[in-house]
């Protein structure tokens, strides 16, 4: 029996690019997608790539159909997910949250870096963290719970520290980085990243033929980065937006501990995230020398890592590369989906990029 999906916030970037993943998914069967702006208009009045392919309509974001679902995935705004969790929980409902609203454990930090207060932080204890490279055994845990029929919360991480803790995460997982150091973290996002509605950063005279960094020092995503990697107050994050729709590279520099920066060559760096991500569909380590591009992973739920060694400098340099709406938001989130319903991981999303 086909397992019963719906899309709040449908009618945004990464509700859309939902919508799109879901209606060709093999086991999951969307019917519901919500949005208040276009409620009553058919999908593909709203956005024609749709046409001939599926019927729904949008309804409201209370519409009752939502908790009658199985799943539900939130594709709001942060605040707007704290709204709706606990009801849609207490209606039996599994939901997989793209905002950032259940991603940092320590509410404290999330009303610092939010500034709102956290209204359900009970749940944050018992809510899984969506990076399933990384948290495979947590994700593991929530497929067991849902199996014995609990309503499961999947906080899905966000898109820069998705590509950016993929690329750093085996690295220091390996204890490589000196001790007390800081890792250095410069991004790069396209337009998409930033929502369906312009403003004045993103609407098209200001961000073609430009590029700008936004938000240094003291970007949002720094705790979350921090949180995942282990280094509290040891990430310096800089996210610029670029002139592309969809793409974010993310170049970090791991400073190296005197004796791994020693005995490690490019080969066995190579070799080490190689072995960590053995097994991982999305996750694909380059040959020594290559760097990804994000038009080798638009439109697909692929990360590519590339890496490369400085040994007089001490540092270790990766450049990781996703799709932001992909594997940074709705493919995410649907591989999370797929691992807590007992599916392939890959059930559903697209491996390989438009190749030009
Ligand atoms: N864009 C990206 O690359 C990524 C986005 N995310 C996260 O995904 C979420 C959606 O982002 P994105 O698609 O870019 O944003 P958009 O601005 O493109 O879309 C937001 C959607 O949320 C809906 N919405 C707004 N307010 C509410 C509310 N109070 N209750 C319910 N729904 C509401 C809107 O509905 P309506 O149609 O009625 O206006 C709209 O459909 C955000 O939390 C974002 O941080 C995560 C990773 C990457
Ligand atoms: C280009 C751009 O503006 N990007 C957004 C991040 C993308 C996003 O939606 O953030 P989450 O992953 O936390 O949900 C930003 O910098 O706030």
């Amino acid at each position: 029996m086909a397992i019963k999906v719906g899309v709040v916030g449908a009618a945004g970037y990464a509700g859309v690019e939902l919508v799109r993943l879901l209606i060709s998914h093999p086991d999951f069967e969307l019917t519901a997608i919500t949005s208040n702006a276009d409620a009553g208009q058919s999908l593909a009045s709203v956005y024609p790539a749709f046409a001939g392919v599926c019927d729904l309509a949008f309804t409201t974001h209370d519409d009752p159909i939502i908790k009658t679902c199985d799943a539900v995935f939130l594709a709001v705004p942060h605040t707007a997910a704290l709204a709706a969790v606990p009801g849609l929980l207490a209606a039996g409902v599994s939901v997989f949250d793209l905002s950032a609203d259940y991603r940092l454990s320590d509410p404290a930090v999330y009303e610092k870096w939010y500034a709102t207060p956290h209204t359900s932080p009970e749940l944050l204890a018992t809510r899984t963290f969506g990076l399933p490279e990384i948290f495979a055994e947590d994700l593991a845990g929530a497929a067991v719970r849902h199996a014995a029929g609990e309503a499961t919360l999947v906080a899905c991480a966000g898109c820069y520290p998705t590509a950016t803790s993929l690329g750093a995460y085996p690295a220091i997982d390996a204890g490589w980085l000196d001790d007390g150091a800081v890792v250095i973290v410069d991004a790069i996002s396209g337009v998409t990243g930033a929502g369906k509605s312009a403003n004045a950063r993103t609407h098209y005279c200001s961000a073609d033929e430009c590029v700008e960094a936004y938000g240094v020092c003291k970007h949002r995503h720094t705790p979350e980065i921090e949180q995942i990697l282990g280094l509290p107050d040891h990430v310096v994050f800089t996210p610029h937006l670029a002139p592309l729709k969809r793409g974010l590279l993310s170049t970090i520099n791991i400073p190296l501990a005197e004796i791994p920066a020693q005995e490690l060559t490019l080969d066995m760096v190579v070799e080490r995230y190689r072995e960590f991500y053995e097994g991982r569909p999305f996750v694909r380590v380059l040959d020594a020398g290559q760097m990804p591009k994000t038009s080798s992973v638009a439109g697909s739920n692929a990360c590519q890592i590339g890496l490369a060694l400085n040994k007089t400098a001490r540092m270790l340099v990766v450049t990781s590369a996703i799709d932001n709406l992909c594997k940074g938001a709705a493919g995410q989130a649907i591989q999370c989906a797929n691992v807590v319903f007992g599916l392939d991981e890959r059930r559903g999303l697209p491996l390989i990029a438009m190749p030009v």
